[in-house]
């Protein structure tokens, strides 16, 4: 067989005419056969066709829907900002939330098989950011940078009223003049209890991965019911310059029980005198060096070395804090070692704070400890501290917990208080949600501080130099290409003079002095993406243990340094893919370079901290790869190679229908899912897979892998149950009502595999709900493409046409994903065939946020169909669902099989697995 004369030919072809029946050999076009379609596929895979693509038409917001517009609606403005502050001792914490323009409100009216501008999903991001007190002049530099005191669309213009900022702490008494005379804001006082316990109680209920204990280097974050049920009492105590301890009953029930002056600020006061540190992290880093009992009076040195056994001490507890040094009369502060002190230190203001908050805890009879403000700066040893001498106090009754967010809990609690006025909309977003989980999803986005230039950014002459004041809303990827520009001599008329703002590397925070909560060996807190459109899937059988990721590779070390390893090798094919995907410009380079930085600082920061970003699986590190894509400006790699595969694929379709409807049904039925199988060969995240298609190998290696395919059983086969319920349901006149159809991959996978699955389900009566991606993943189908792709489907397949109408009338008719249709006499002679998106952009599959139309169309389905390695086995291979499930994936990956199944590569995945109680299906109500 020759590969490129097979694929001239598929190129000829001629599109079949619309009105044809579906399977009439007679009147489909004259097309390919099976084998060259695969031919004409390697062509297309391997040639380097220099044409130019039409560039992507996928929309800009993260999330499209066809849906009823959920209730939520943010203002109709192009840019949205809004804050509050928390304005402390030592530490001003500022939260402020951002509408980007690209969270487009939607369009009413849309239609089934719909329109790119119908946008759903208004949403917005919380952004956390600190300043120090005392240097309040560039915490009004960073408000005014980004316009925040204008408080554009606030509803405060030609009024001449002050936009008002709801504020906390005590400088939200002392500094009202200072935002007054300075930015022309109001401050609104916010109660700081109050504020606490209102931005603690939000955290524990919807982020994911909030609380955790700490012991011995260990993170393990603890799961909290949806409802926050099993949240309250608790106690939580706020370590800031001060400390409070506050008893939290419920949402707004709280009590302020205890205090000490002995706080952070004696902490960061002390120690900076005695080891004369010049900022608080080097002081903490000292800590973590030093040796305390050269310090400290140990009760050993008052025993002659032995444990005071009759009170349980033991020789190493300490006796007094500081107490040694009066046994070394001539010894002054020069002759201690600095860090020693800063040890010393740490453990008496930790010490002293862990036993007031234990005897809280005792007296109040409650069990969790929280401890949040900023002096535990995610500090390992700080938290191992509090861990220890909690368990010490309570003989291991009781349990220290951290927050993740620990210093932003009373910024978040005012930023939440606001009501009406300026930004009810905002509000409304999160209060209304406050407690559903699916809105809220953390991205780390790598800032721009870490990054060291490439070469021509270090060589070039960008002059070093004060910030400059009037900031621009770019990126640092574009200032960062600015200077990639400028330094390579491609200035465009539109780039401004070189100016420090543009080097590249500089952030906004390291310019205007603000902090994000980082600290190298502590937890990152990322940016929080409000998203009103998500939710979570109905059908999970226990919501609050599900896990997106079946593998997580921030506990498992193994799997983490092979993981890591594979997607690392990754960044230049991916690299080269998406320089192509804009054109070889040097533009694109730069973009390129971008991304690989980014996303290469990821991985290392993970190798390195595995804990950094939470519990951390497959799922969430492969829908990183796609943020970082998009963040550094690429909107969708594949669509190039999704595009010729699509072409290839769609026109060998009549063939393989006619085929199939030439075989009895049980053949049918193996050949169907064979055809699944062997489709989801085409995966171009996958290393092997993409060597396979270099060599131009890959007309063997699918042929191998269908030939492979016909020596069943599987590595996982549950085909015959499956069979044997498909068959019953014919012949005791059942069937499923309602399939939701997860797809994964372009080309021959969804045309020829997902596409015949549905079309055998729609024949038999069952509605069928294909739910694809959001935003492009890979090579992975969008829905905005499917929709074009089941069109044309359509036009060789009745079936497919008349499941693509009834489904487009019922849309309109109910403006909204309908519910199951009862069947009657009248019913359309079609089953619907809806096509829906799924709320996501990654390759795997998280159940708990997902697009409004998927949760909606839950309801009543009775058969979830998972297929592809990402979304049936990376994530949810372990997932039980409320209902039949087939898991559908070929393991294009050798760890994941030897992992899962003790299996190889290639080894094909069919899971079955029926609700309990037998038969979920419902008879037909004719
Ligand atoms: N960069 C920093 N500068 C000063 N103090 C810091 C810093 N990082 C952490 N801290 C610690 O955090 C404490 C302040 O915590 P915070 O929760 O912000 O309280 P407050 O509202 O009283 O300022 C300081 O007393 C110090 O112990
Ligand atoms: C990203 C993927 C999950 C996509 O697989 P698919 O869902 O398309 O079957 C997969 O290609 C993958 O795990 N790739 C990385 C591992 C590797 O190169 O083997
Ligand atoms: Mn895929």
């Amino acid at each position: 067989m020759e590969p490129a004369k097979m694929s001239m030919r598929t190129t000829g072809e001629e599109d079949a005419d619309p009105g044809k029946q579906d399977g009439d050999p007679d009147t489909l076009p004259k097309s390919q056969s099976y084998l060259d379609f695969l031919a004409s596929l390697t062509g297309a895979s391997i040639s380097r066709d220099s044409q130019e693509m039409p560039q992507p038409s996928t929309p800009k917001g993260a999330h499209r829907s066809l849906g009823s517009a959920p209730s939520i609606h943010l203002p109709h403005m192009q840019y949205v900002n809004h804050f509050a502050v928390d304005i402390g001792g030592s530490l001003v914490k500022l939260v402020y939330f951002s509408h980007h323009g690209e969270d487009r409100d939607r369009k009413d009216g849309a239609e089934q098989g719909g329109s790119s501008d119908v946008i759903a999903g208004a949403g917005g991001r919380l952004h956390f950011v600190k300043f120090e007190s005392r240097r309040l002049p560039q915490l009004f530099d960073f408000i005014e940078s980004k316009r925040m005191h204008i408080l554009e669309g606030a509803g405060t213009e030609g009024g001449g009223a002050k936009p008002i900022v709801k504020a906390t702490g005590g400088g939200a008494y002392k500094h009202v003049e200072d935002f007054s005379s300075r930015l022309g804001l109001e401050l609104e006082k916010v109660d700081e209890m109050e504020s606490l316990v209102t931005g603690t109680n939000f955290l524990l209920s919807v982020i994911q991965d909030e609380g955790f204990t700490f012991w011995k280097g260990k993170k393990d974050y603890i799961s909290i019911q949806n409802d926050s049920s099993d949240l309250f009492p608790y106690l939580l105590v706020n370590i800031g310059s001060g400390v409070s301890l506050l008893k939290v009953d419920g949402h707004n029930q709280y009590e302020r029980v205890s205090g000490t002056s002995l706080g952070g600020g004696t902490f960061w006061g002390l120690g900076r005198l005695l080891t004369g540190c010049t900022s608080f992290d080097e002081l903490l880093e000292l800590s973590t060096r030093g040796d305390n009992s050269s310090v400290d009076m140990l009760v050993g040195d008052i025993y002659g070395g032995l444990d005071y056994e009759k009170i349980g001490l033991e020789a190493t507890t300490i006796a007094s804090s500081f107490g040694k040094i009066l046994m070394n009369e001539d010894k002054s502060l020069e002759d201690y070692e600095p860090a020693d002190m800063a040890l010393a230190l740490c453990r008496m203001i930790s010490y002293n704070i862990a036993q007031i908050a234990y005897l809280n805890a005792k007296k109040y009879n409650l069990k969790r400890i929280f401890f949040g403000g900023f002096f535990i700066r995610g500090h390992p040893f700080t938290m191992q501290t509090l861990s220890y001498a909690i368990n010490f106090w309570s003989k291991g009754e009781m349990r220290a917990l951290f927050l993740r967010h620990e210093g932003f809990l009373g910024a978040l609690g005012a930023f939440l208080m606001y009501e009406e006025g300026v930004s009810s909309n905002i509000i409304r977003t999160l209060s209304e949600r406050r407690h559903s989980r699916a809105n809220f999803v953390e991205r780390f986005s790598i800032q721009a501080k870490h990054y060291s230039p490439p070469p021509q950014a270090q060589d070039s002459q960008v002059p070093p130099g004060p910030p400059q004041r009037a900031h621009s809303e770019k990126s640092w990827v574009e200032k960062f290409m600015q200077v990639g520009r400028l330094s390579a001599g491609l200035g465009g008329k539109d780039d401004p003079p070189s100016s420090p703002d543009y080097a590249a590397g500089v952030s906004e925070y390291d310019l205007w002095g603000a902090e994000t909560n980082s600290l190298s060996s502590g937890l990152e807190v990322g940016v929080l993406h409000v998203d009103p459109s998500l939710y979570q899937f109905p059908l999970l059988e226990d919501p609050s243990s599900y896990e997106p990721s079946v593998i997580d590779i921030s506990m498992d070390e193994e799997q983490r340094s092979y993981w890591i390893g594979v997607l690392e090798r990754q960044i230049p094919s991916t690299s080269e893919k998406a320089m192509a995907s804009l054109g070889e410009t040097e533009e694109a380079k730069q973009k390129c370079d971008a991304f690989k930085w980014m996303f290469g600082s990821h991985l290392e920061k993970l190798r390195k901290e595995p804990q950094v970003y939470g519990k951390f699986g497959l799922s969430e590190i492969l829908e990183m790869r796609e943020e970082c894509l998009r963040e550094c400006g690429f909107k969708d790699v594949y669509l190039r190679q999704k595009k010729s595969e699509n072409e290839a694929a769609i026109k060998v379709l009549p063939d393989l229908l006619a085929e199939l409807d030439a075989m009895d049904e049980p053949t049918r039925l193996l050949s169907l899912i064979e055809g699944v199988l062997a489709g989801n060969i085409f995966d171009w995240g996958s290393q092997a897979c993409v060597e396979l298609y270099k060599n131009g190998t890959i007309l063997d290696i699918y042929k191998q892998a269908r030939s492979d395919l016909k020596s069943r059983p599987w590595r996982v086969d549950h085909f015959d149950a499956f069979r044997a319920k498909m068959l019953a349901h014919t012949a005791a006149n059942r069937r499923y009502r309602r399939a939701i159809i997860l797809v994964d991959n372009s080309g021959a996978d969804i045309v020829l595999g997902m596409l015949p699955l549905a079309r055998e389900l729609l024949q038999r009566g069952t509605e069928v709900v294909i739910a694809a991606n959001s935003l492009p993943a890979l090579n992975d189908i969008t829905a905005q493409e499917l929709r074009q792709l089941a069109k044309q489907a359509g036009r060789v397949c009745q079936v497919i046409r008349g499941g693509l109408e009834t489904a487009n009338a019922l849309y309109k008719k109910y403006r909204t994903m309908p519910q199951v249709q009862p069947v009657t006499p009248a019913s359309p002679a079609y089953s619907p065939l809806y096509i829906i998106e799924n709320g996501q952009g990654g390759p795997c599959l998280n159940m708990r946020r997902v697009s409004h139309d998927l949760a909606m169309a839950a309801e009543g389905a009775d058969l979830v169909v998972l297929e592809g390695m990402g979304r049936a086995i990376h994530s949810n291979y372990t997932t039980d669902f409320a209902c039949d499930t087939l898991k559908l994936a070929m393991v294009k990956n050798r760890m994941l099989a030897e992992t899962l199944f003790n299996g190889e590569i290639y080894d094909c995945v069919m899971k079955f697995e029926t609700m309990r109680g037998g038969l979920s299906a419902h008879p037909v109500t004719t």
